[in-house]
């Protein structure tokens, strides 16, 4: 579980993040959503360590990663599997390789105990007998599920995902939905997910947040956003025109 208390940040004279507070979940996909530019990153910035909120709490599993010293940052950094958007593999690097890579920065394995980990990841993934592949010449989704595989090799308690539908076509999108929904429960992480996609929110949706200029706007899951009456959320998800058919059929 990942507690966000009270939680504000500026740069400069402007205050990107006002008093967010927030509890993400462990064994549920929470997805933070919200229009661009309405500080969606730079609170998960700040929830992984990367900036210091001038004020609030973030507890993992009780640890405040705002008061920690830079070795115990690094210590609960560890425990955080990264899912970049765009998949962020490293072109130089074979399939394998790329899922053995935080084995070799961040274990004292050994090569075959690192080979064996990460053949374990990239078979739950369905990646098979891609190993000595580079990322150039698999697909765009085989790459997603790599990227993946590489995110779950050093078994974290908590996973982020940023926009993993990004650049995907709809089947392959709900496929990778699917599988970040199943790893969660399965390995119970707390997992959280940065997305625009609105097949993920209505999908995966355990536990959501709207933040709305830089304020948590709204809080709920995938059946209470259906019907939400909060006008924000509502211009939000149902901007499109089939979105508002939609909706006008289930209220
Ligand atoms: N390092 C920084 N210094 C100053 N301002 C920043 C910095 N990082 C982000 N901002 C500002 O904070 C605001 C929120 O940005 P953020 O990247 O969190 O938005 P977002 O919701 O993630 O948007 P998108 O969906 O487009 O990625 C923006 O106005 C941005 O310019």
């Amino acid at each position: 579980m990942i507690e966000v208390k009270n939680i504000s940040k500026t740069f400069g004279d402007t205050q990107i993040l006002h008093d967010i507070s927030f509890c993400f979940e462990k064994g549920k996909t929470n997805l933070i959503i919200g229009q661009s530019g309405s500080g969606k990153s730079v609170l998960t910035k700040c929830i992984v360590g990367l900036h210091k909120p001038e004020q609030g709490e973030i507890l993992f599993n009780g640890r405040d990663m705002v008061k920690m010293n830079n070795r115990d940052k690094k210590s609960v950094r560890k425990e955080i599997g990264m899912l970049f958007q765009g998949s962020a593999l490293f072109d130089s690097l074979t399939v394998m390789e790329n899922v053995m890579y935080p084995l070799t920065m961040f274990t004292k394995m050994n090569k075959a105990e690192m080979k064996e980990r990460a053949k374990f990841c990239l078979d739950r993934v369905d990646i098979i007998g891609k190993n000595d592949l580079y990322p150039s010449e698999i697909s765009g989704g085989m790459q997603k599920r790599v990227a993946i595989a590489r995110a779950i090799a050093m078994k974290p308690r908590y996973l982020f995902c940023d926009e993993p539908n990004s650049g995907l076509d709809p089947k392959t999108s709900i496929l990778i939905d699917e599988l970040i929904k199943d790893l969660t429960q399965e390995y119970d992480m707390t997992t959280v997910v940065i997305t625009h996609d609105m097949n993920s929110v209505l999908e995966i949706g355990d536990n959501i947040m709207f933040i709305y200029k830089g304020h948590n706007h709204w809080t709920g899951n995938k059946e209470s956003i259906l019907t939400t009456q909060n006008q924000e959320v509502v211009d939000f998800v149902y901007s499109s025109k089939f979105m508002k058919m939609y909706r006008e059929k289930i209220i």
